[in-house]
């Protein structure tokens, strides 16, 4: 039986694009759609209040097996809320979060399973493999991270990105100090990682970790060519997360 999927942010360009992957594939089917604003039907499915969730979840009709939610910080926390009091697992593509935002959602973990990820494309998990053994590789690089995105992105720098410079750091704990951008007359110093994020036109997300040493350079990237990665991997990981006991799981663990 196909898992059955509540898409929150149904509007948005995530969504959208998560309610399109479904009707693509045999192994989930999107049960509910809830959007804040008024949208109508995406890709034929009715799109209700964001507001009446909590009911919408609670109802057996229809039943709900997992959230799959790319909103904003705010709304993520409020739905996976809802989602936790009615027994629905989550996974959450959400960026941007606080601290305060974070322990919410650890919170939630304890009653329900919830899988997160800054980024669902294999190519970005196949990234932190490779940045994490780079870094490792070549002590005393330099190290800079840059992303781009589209000029409607709220958050900086991305959610990724924050977590190619979690990996860099775990493999080279010397780099204790992250620079957002660069003015001013200073050479650059030991222990500094650069990070840089870029909003022009419309892409869809690319991420360049540069590590460079003397006469010696070495530039990972990945480029995204449409959300379409991300929904599919976050359509992968709703497969993979129902039925799980609860707690908080990553996207890595998807693709073991
Ligand atoms: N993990 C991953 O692989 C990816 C993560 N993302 C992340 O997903 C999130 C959404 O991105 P994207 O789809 O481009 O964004 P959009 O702006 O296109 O869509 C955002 C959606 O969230 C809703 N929303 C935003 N804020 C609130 C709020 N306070 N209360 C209720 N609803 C809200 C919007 O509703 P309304 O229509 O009413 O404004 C809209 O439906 C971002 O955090 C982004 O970084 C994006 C791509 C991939
Ligand atoms: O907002 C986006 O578009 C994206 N957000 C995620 C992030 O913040 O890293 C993932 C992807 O890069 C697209």
């Amino acid at each position: 039986m196909p898992v059955r999927i509540a898409v929150t942010g149904a509007g948005g360009r995530m969504g959208r694009e998560v309610i399109a992957a479904a009707a693509d594939r045999d192994d989930c089917t999107v049960a509910l759609a809830v959007n804040r604003s008024p949208v109508d039907p995406v890709a034929g499915v009715p799109v209700e209040d964001a507001a009446a969730l909590p009911e919408l979840l609670a109802a057996a009709d229809p039943g709900v097996d997992v959230l799959v939610d790319f909103t904003g910080p705010a709304s993520s926390v409020e739905y996976v809320a809802a989602a936790a009091e009615a027994g629905v697992a989550c996974v959450v593509g959400t960026t941007g979060f606080d601290d305060e935002q974070e322990a919410a959602l650890a919170d939630a973990a304890e009653s329900v399973p919830l899988l997160r990820a800054s980024n669902f494309s294999r190519g970005i998990a196949a990234l932190r493999r490779a940045v994490r053994e780079a870094a490792a590789a070549l002590p005393g690089y330099d190290v800079e991270v840059t992303e781009t995105h589209h000029n409607a992105k709220v958050d900086a720098p991305s959610g990724t990105a924050l977590t190619l410079l979690d990996d860099a750091e775990a493999a080279r704990p010397d780099l204790d100090e992250r620079v957002h951008g660069r003015e001013g007359d200073a050479p650059r110093s030991d222990g500094e990682i650069g990070v840089h994020a870029r909003r022009a036109g419309d892409a869809a997300g690319e991420h360049e970790v540069l590590l460079a040493g003397d006469e010696n350079v070495l530039e990972l990237t990945h480029r995204a060519g449409s959300r379409r990665v991300f929904a599919a991997g976050a359509l992968d990981a709703a497969a993979w997360l129902a039925g799980r006991d609860a707690g908080a799981y990553d996207f890595t663990e998807v693709l073991e």
